[in-house]
């Protein structure tokens, strides 16, 4: 088996994200919980490795990723992906920039680019400007984000702000010319001292472009969407061959639950569609979690009778004023993390009842849920919706687990998930 590519996501539902999307290009993938202390499955081209990094202090995100680094570089993987939020999730102090800078001293690389586009999901770039659909990422729901609010849209200055390195920008005039135009970009900025850049790209095509103009970059930053354009060079190079089936799973069955700890726009209108559809949902308050109020307990005893008629959902999603006057009461870590350990508490109580088949929002809390399952690793299925696959963990009891990211996923995709499972 030759591996690849190696990526490092900064978290679980990222990593799904990244893993479908190569999948979705021909590649076999798994991706591993953490740093992997057991042996891969055969035949794969590519891994993932899921942290939970993304607003962890840096000094921890930079270790971890270093972990995962070297296990990809001891398993052989040709090029090294690092995988961030299409919304580029990240504060002044990181996780993006340290991380970067670190991945970067320890492949001995002077430069790669930074590009969270995924224009099928409405996140594109221009002149360095990041757009959630029709607005600017300072102007769109991430700007309320409970724990990584983006208010600055400019992400070279965003970038700049996290790293020592010179940040740069390869604009769309480059990316319209094509590869050759990207190659020559890439020089000219490596002359003027630029060590990273912020990429335009608006459309696949951009993508499949950049992603050509790539191969030789030891290292690529990125959300899921520049993953499309990799496949091809390693097929150019002769080291893949073409999967017409490298996302087939078989699932297990079982009961189905939702658990939802994600507040973004798209999950709070798919809370609100599965509730509005008459299906039975429990709200988890982390003021009542804070006051010690057994509330595993009794979502437990509210959602073990429903189970039998189809997926019951548990939610801790709320407005972004419920959310502000909870971490303004119990602090926004605090608020987080009980939500988080409530939220994996129930879904354990909920696997111990015998559900098999779990929809997951929320990339902190699919991190939180996961790893209390105690699963080490998924194989990647076809994707529900863009950014989300099915996923089957890896190992005796499987689980069928749909990691959703906060913003991804249609409306009714809570009622719509299932039916790919028959
Ligand atoms: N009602 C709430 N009040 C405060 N924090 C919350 C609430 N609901 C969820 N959270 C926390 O907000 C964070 C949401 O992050 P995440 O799960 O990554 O969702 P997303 O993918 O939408 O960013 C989690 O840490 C979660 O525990
Ligand atoms: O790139 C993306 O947008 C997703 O893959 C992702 O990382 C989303 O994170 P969450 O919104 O925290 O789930």
């Amino acid at each position: 088996m030759t591996l690849l590519l190696g990526c490092i996501a900064d978290d679980f539902t990222g990593a799904t994200d990244l893993a479908g999307m190569l999948v979705r290009a021909g590649m076999r993938t798994v991706q591993m919980i953490g740093v992997p202390t057991t042996p891969l499955p055969r035949d794969v081209d590519a891994v993932v490795i899921a942290l939970k990094s993304r607003t962890t202090p840096p000094r921890e995100a930079v270790e971890e990723s270093l972990a995962a680094l070297q296990w990809l570089r001891d398993a052989g993987c040709r090029q090294f992906y690092f995988k961030y939020c299409s919304t580029f999730d990240s504060t002044d102090v990181g996780n993006i920039g340290p991380v970067t800078d670190a991945l970067m001293t320890a492949l001995d690389t002077r430069f790669t680019i930074a590009c969270p586009a995924f224009p099928e999901n409405k996140r594109t770039i221009f002149k360095g400007h990041l757009f959630v659909g029709d607005q600017l990422l300072s102007d769109s729901g991430m700007r309320h984000h409970p724990l990584t609010p983006m208010t600055d849209s400019n992400l070279v200055r965003v970038l700049q702000r996290q790293t020592a390195r010179k940040v740069g920008l390869i604009g769309h005039e480059a990316i319209g010319g094509g590869k050759e135009a990207i190659e020559k970009r890439i020089r000219q900025l490596q002359d003027e001292g630029v060590e990273i850049a912020i990429v335009d790209a608006i459309s696949n095509d951009d993508l499949m472009q950049i992603g050509a103009a790539c191969a030789d970059l030891p290292l690529l930053t990125a959300g899921s969407g520049i993953a499309l354009g990799l496949p091809q060079n390693f097929r150019a190079w002769g080291l893949l061959d073409t999967q017409s089936a490298a996302d087939a799973l078989t699932y297990p069955a079982g009961l189905r639950a939702v658990i939802s700890g994600s507040c973004s726009v798209a999950t709070q209108a798919q809370v609100a569609h599965f509730i509005n559809a008459g299906r039975p949902a429990f709200a988890v308050d982390p003021l009542r979690l804070a006051a010690g109020e057994d509330v595993v307990a009794e979502a437990l005893e509210w959602a073990t009778p429903l189970l039998a008629d189809g997926p019951p959902l548990i939610y801790a999603t709320a407005s972004p004023a419920r959310v502000k006057a909870a971490q303004e009461s119990i602090g926004i870590e605090r608020a987080g993390a009980l939500v988080e350990e409530a939220l994996s508490a129930i879904t354990q109580g909920l696997v111990e009842r015998g559900v098999r088949q779990l929809v997951v929002a929320g990339g902190e809390t699919s991190g939180a849920v996961v790893q209390a399952l105690n699963v080490t690793g998924l194989h990647i299925g076809p994707q529900i919706d863009p950014g989300v696959p099915w996923t089957t963990s890896i190992g005796e009891r499987p689980l069928a687990l749909a990691l959703k990211s906060g913003n991804f996923g249609t409306t009714d995709f809570f009622t719509k998930a299932w039916s790919m499972l028959r």
